[in-house]
């Protein structure tokens, strides 16, 4: 698989974040591992990876609530909590304790004042969907409710990083789209949105940049149609009429996944062409062969999986 880390961020526009092989281990685990990178104004930009892959901990890195081992944290040319005292990072963290004995407009008003170019608090609120849960208590919340009030948290001010780790858990669809407008408006007007998430389908609908984190390296850096067209597989779909032979399926060349339901047959290969090729050769004639590129979560576990087998050689 070709080198993926190849940005094509623009060299003149000063970053608005600046990795520079950062490390942080803990005991034994390197969480963070070399990372270097740049994120630029205007930018949307997803953090995918594996569970313990180092999204949190490189989020934590950026807003300064852990230290680097080694290398440095640049957030607009200072570091990360010069930053945000500056006010020019709002966050939301994915377990963020919310304070317990208040209620949602009291949480709110206390962050917008809290904020060096604080929005009014009525208006965060209504963005964040929370206007008609205002005078309830925090800790009588639901989880996509208390999702929401994190979000009003988050952009509580004018801040021109906002950072989330995992933020649409728990939200509801109308939540999630309501979110992810906002969040579309405030990079349009040229703030930087940096998220986590597991949600695949997020990323490639939302982030026009995309990074895949593995094992605190980066492994993939481009927009979600470079990644899926660099994982190089395809998925290839067809069917077959009468008895099966599977594991002369299974023997084809280039294949990299297969699954038989009924007469369905739904593969993955590294040489799309090759296979099909292999597949008449075998004297199986497919009726309505479709073959499509990888979506961007079978890239992202084909990249993944790629590098674990070549950690494990
Ligand atoms: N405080 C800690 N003490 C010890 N190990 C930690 C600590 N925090 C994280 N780790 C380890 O560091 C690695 C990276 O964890 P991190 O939480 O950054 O990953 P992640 O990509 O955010 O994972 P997930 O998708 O599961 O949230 C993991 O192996 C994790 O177990």
């Amino acid at each position: 698989m070709e080198d993926m880390t190849t940005t094509a961020a623009p060299a003149t526009t000063t970053p608005v974040v600046g990795f520079d092989q950062v490390t942080k281990t803990y005991g034994s685990v390197r969480a963070v591992d070399g990372l270097s990178l740049r994120l630029y104004p205007g930018e949307t930009v997803a953090l995918l990876g594996p569970n313990g892959a180092g999204k949190s901990t490189t989020l934590d890195l950026l807003l300064g609530l852990k230290n680097a081992d080694s290398g440095t944290v640049n957030v607009f040319g200072t570091g990360p909590r010069e930053a945000i005292v500056a006010g020019r990072v709002g966050a939301m963290l994915q377990s963020g304790g919310l304070m317990e004995d208040v209620t949602v407009a009291e949480l709110v008003k206390l962050a917008c004042s809290l904020h060096p170019k604080p929005y009014k608090a009525a208006e965060v609120m209504a963005r964040a969907g929370i206007t008609q849960i205002a005078d309830r208590k925090v800790n009588k919340l639901s989880g996509g409710q208390a999702q929401r009030v994190r979000f009003a948290l988050a952009t509580a001010g004018d801040s021109d990083l906002i950072i989330l780790d995992e933020p649409t858990t728990g939200m509801d669809v109308s939540a999630r789209q309501a979110f992810w407008a906002t969040m579309r408006e405030q990079a349009d007007q040229g703030r930087t949105v940096l998220f986590a998430t597991h949600y695949l389908e997020e990323a490639d609908a939302i982030a026009d940049r995309v990074l895949v984190l593995h094992r605190g390296r980066l492994l993939a850096d481009g927009t979600a149609a470079e990644i899926k067209a660099k994982a190089g597989a395809r998925r290839v779909a067809f069917d077959l009429e009468g008895d099966i032979d599977e594991p002369a399926l299974r023997g084809l060349p280039f294949l990299t996944s297969i699954d038989v339901s009924g007469q369905t047959v739904r593969i993955q290969s590294a040489d799309a062409d090759a296979t099909v090729r292999a597949l008449y050769g075998l004297g199986v004639y497919p009726r309505n062969l479709e073959v499509a590129g990888l979506g961007l979560e079978q890239a992202f576990v084909a990249i993944t999986e790629a590098e674990e087998a070549k950690q494990s050689c």
